[in-house]
């Protein structure tokens, strides 16, 4: 899974694969989407789901919406990158998306849980840059939950008592950031996909731009 693009310095660079992942409602989906409006060159991947829509969901743009048999055979077909149940539900990263934006040069952002990067890790480890979101209390994680109004009282109470096994795993990330406030956890997630672009390993394009300057001061 290594390809080219170019960096905005123009020096080709490998492309990356940017995972977060945290207790629901911990803010990994708000922090997608700023992601995704402000930082060019980031691609977000739309993964398939067995779960049903919530208001306010479009189809094909936060998830692929399928039926079982349709996630079934897209395991068999090996279509999924990654796949878990989560909550009862399916959940995969669609593969041929995720390959033809690295091969454009892109980078591509994962809202994915603990399993599914995992996976990932275990196929492209050097391309994978993970994050943890934690909230900044037990309160606050069931304030969003009530206030973004989409989940029913019962899978309110089923995504607070998975919340603690979820964070079990903080510590497989690369990173990790406390999302008090959305603009400063915003600018923190932000820092770190810029520098972890600027990684020496990554910038396959280095070896022949610093030959040519060499050769420019040469000549
Ligand atoms: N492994 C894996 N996990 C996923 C994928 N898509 C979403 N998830 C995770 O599934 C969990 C539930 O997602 P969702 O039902 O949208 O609820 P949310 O937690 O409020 O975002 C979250 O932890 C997501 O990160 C996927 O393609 N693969
Ligand atoms: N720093 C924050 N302060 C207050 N509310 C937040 C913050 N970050 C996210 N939220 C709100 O919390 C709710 C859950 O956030 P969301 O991004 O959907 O979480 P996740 O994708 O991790 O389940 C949403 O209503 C969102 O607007």
């Amino acid at each position: 899974m290594t390809t080219g693009g170019h960096g905005t310095d123009g020096v080709e660079r490998r492309g990356l694969m940017f995972v977060l992942s945290s207790p629901s409602g911990a803010g990994k989906t708000t922090l997608s989407r700023l992601l995704i409006e402000r930082m060019p060159g980031l691609k977000m991947s739309v993964s398939a789901t067995t779960r049903p829509m919530r208001p306010g969901e479009v189809d094909g743009r936060d998830y692929l919406f399928v039926d079982k048999p349709r996630f079934e055979a897209m395991v068999k077909g090996d279509e999924l990158l990654e796949w878990a149940t989560v909550f009862d539900n399916r959940y995969g990263t669609p593969r041929g998306p995720v390959e033809a934006a690295l091969s454009a040069g892109q980078d591509v952002l994962f809202d994915i849980d603990w399993q599914g990067t995992q996976q990932l890790r275990e196929k492209a480890r050097a391309d994978v840059v993970s994050v943890f979101i934690l909230p900044p209390s037990a309160a606050d994680l069931e304030k969003r939950l009530h206030s973004r109004a989409q989940d029913s009282d019962e899978v309110i109470r089923k995504r607070m008592s998975r919340a603690s096994h979820e964070m079990s795993h903080w510590a497989e990330y690369d990173y990790i950031v406390i999302n008090h406030d959305v603009d400063q956890a915003f600018a923190e997630v932000q820092s770190i996909l810029k520098a972890e672009r600027l990684k020496r390993e990554r910038r396959i394009g280095l070896v022949g731009f610093v030959r040519s300057l060499q050769g420019q001061l040469q000549g």
